[in-house]
């Protein structure tokens, strides 16, 4: 059964004015690995650690800019939301359409609650703690281009006409600001769209960004902004030492105006200036060890890298399954190709690269769990392929090919064949981020052992379910796996208003 909402009961849940105080036992364990009689073993203790979250129950007006606004991306999800805010529908050669937000997990999801009369009962995801609903964000951004949302939208082909028509009243006054535009960090055939940049010094960009961010939200009269690249992936910048290593060399080099300092790394660092959360949804190490130090420094949330949302998702869910049966992955090999902006900017070899890297990674995690597959330092064979092919536009088809080792020197060969537009793939997924990111801002939490309150790590590793390449603090682990990072956002949320972790046992029923 699904009910809309609830309300928790618990001597450890409090919802009083504009909060909800819970006191949340988390289970967890301590390893130690001790000489025991002469032979070191290693041991395991269970150990339980109290928690109290406050959850500012306040949900702001919210401002969303987003860096690339005028890409597929930006004006798929603008025109998204529109339509549902709207109410719109559309005709389609099937039938009539209704606006929808299938693929976010926020909007579309459920949690299960427990058990009533031998049925299980289950609840939208939302209903958690309080969120910003999708109708009451304001839209904004930047764009190197100047091409306004409506004709963005048509540039895109992504939406059916009917409900472009529809979406054009809305969307042709959406304007995006001038971006950042750096032709060394993006592939040349990029720059005949370049006609709305940002002129001067490094310096100057980041001020600009600052005065941008602070006029959108005194003209939109918003409460809070969420700043999300959903720009061009950009080539990975080089660390140096002296340069961008640490805070202090990174200001430097803006100061210098230093050519390695990227777009992203300099809309970021305006961020962190503003105190403003940073998202970055391509793979390009736009975090670049200074800038992880300062938002560290600043407390200012910064989070990506690159959406996960269709070849490399069903990686993360493959992969796991396989290797939590205990068969053994040996070959991997993920092509796809695609005709859209985005796949023409990654034609490049240097933009590429930093989409094989995030491409890559996603198994490293699950690969490294199971020691009874894997010698240390053993891995599959994992390739890469992207291909940009201009007819099919939005319309990406991804093919894959896994091969496992199974029983008796058996094999195993799975291949899928995937086609989607990749940004009604997208679309939702960039909403979860900022809707996720804002909410994750208004929760405290305090350890039995710590002093006072504080906020989440400003590296948010929460959000890691929607990054193909989850940024973590510093010497922090990395979890790919699709199925435990959702259970981890929900988990958390869950204990939030006092509730247990979801476990699947139902030992009711044993
Ligand atoms: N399924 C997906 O679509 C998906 C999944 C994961 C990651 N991504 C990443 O999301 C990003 C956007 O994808 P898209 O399909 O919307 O691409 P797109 O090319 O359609 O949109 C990118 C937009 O950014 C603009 N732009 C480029 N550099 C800029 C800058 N420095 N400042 C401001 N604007 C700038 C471009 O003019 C363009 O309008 C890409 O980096 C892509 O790799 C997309
Ligand atoms: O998320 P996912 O489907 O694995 O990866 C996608 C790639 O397959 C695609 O080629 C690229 O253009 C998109 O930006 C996205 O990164």
């Amino acid at each position: 059964m699904f009910i809309e909402k609830f309300k928790v009961e618990s001597p450890n849940v409090k919802y009083v004015e504009d909060e909800i105080h819970s006191v949340y036992n988390y289970e967890t364990t301590e390893l130690v690995h001790e000489n025991r009689n002469g032979s070191y073993q290693w041991i395991v203790k269970p150990k339980t650690v109290q928690y109290e979250f406050r959850t500012d129950t306040h949900v702001p007006k919210l401002g969303v800019m987003l860096v690339g606004w005028g890409g597929n991306n930006g004006s798929t999800l603008t025109g998204g939301v529109i339509a549902n805010k709207e109410g719109i529908s559309w005709a389609t050669k099937d039938k009539v359409q209704q606006a929808n937000y299938f693929g976010s997990l926020t909007q579309a999801s459920s949690i299960r609650l427990g058990s009533f009369n031998g049925e299980e009962i289950y609840a939208p995801f939302k209903s958690l703690l309080p969120m910003v609903s999708p109708d009451d964000i304001v839209f904004g951004g930047w764009d190197i281009s100047d091409m306004n949302l409506a004709d963005a939208m048509a540039r895109a082909k992504v939406f059916d006409i009917d409900l472009q028509k529809q979406l054009r009243p809305y969307m042709e006054s959406m304007v995006p600001l001038p971006g950042i535009y750096d032709p060394d960090f993006i592939a040349a055939n990029q720059g005949s769209r370049a006609n709305n940049v940002i002129k001067g010094t490094k310096k100057e960009q980041v001020q600009k960004i600052m005065e941008d961010i602070r006029e959108f939200k005194e003209k939109n009269k918003v409460d809070k902004v969420v700043v999300l690249w959903t720009a061009n992936t950009e080539r990975y910048s080089n660390i140096v030492v002296g340069l961008n290593d640490t805070t202090e060399n990174l200001l430097a080099a803006v100061e210098k105006d230093e050519s390695e300092i990227s777009p992203s790394t300099l809309f970021a660092l305006a961020c962190i200036y503003e105190n403003v959360p940073f998202i970055n949804g391509s793979p390009q190490n736009t975090f670049v060890p200074g800038l992880i130090d300062l938002a560290i420094k600043r407390n200012s949330l910064i989070g990506g890298d690159d959406f996960k949302s269709g070849q490399t998702k069903m990686k993360s869910v493959l992969v796991d399954f396989l290797v939590g049966a205990g068969i053994k992955p040996t070959s991997i090999v993920s092509y796809n190709h695609l005709g859209n902006n985005d796949g023409m900017n990654l034609s490049a070899p240097q933009t590429f690269r930093s989409k094989e890297i995030s491409k890559s990674n996603v198994v490293d995690d699950m690969v490294s769990s199971n020691g009874i597959l894997y010698e240390p330092g053993e891995h599959p064979d994992h390739v890469v392929v992207i291909k940009y092919v201009p007819y099919v536009g939005d319309s990406k088809r991804a093919m894959d090919e896994y091969t496992s080792e199974i029983f008796m020197g058996g094999q195993n060969t799975i291949v899928m064949h995937n086609t989607c537009e990749d940004s009604l793939l997208a679309a939702p997924i960039i909403l979860d981020l900022v809707l996720l990111a804002e909410l994750t801002t208004r929760i405290q939490l305090k350890g039995e052992a710590e002093g006072k309150f504080h906020s989440f790590h400003p590296v948010a590793t929460i959000l890691s379910y929607l990054t193909k390449a989850p940024l973590v603090p510093p010497g922090t682990p990395v979890v790919n796996a699709l199925s435990k990072q959702r259970a981890m956002l929900e988990n958390i949320m869950r204990a939030c208003v006092g509730l247990a972790p979801e476990n699947n046992m139902i030992l009711e029923y044993k």
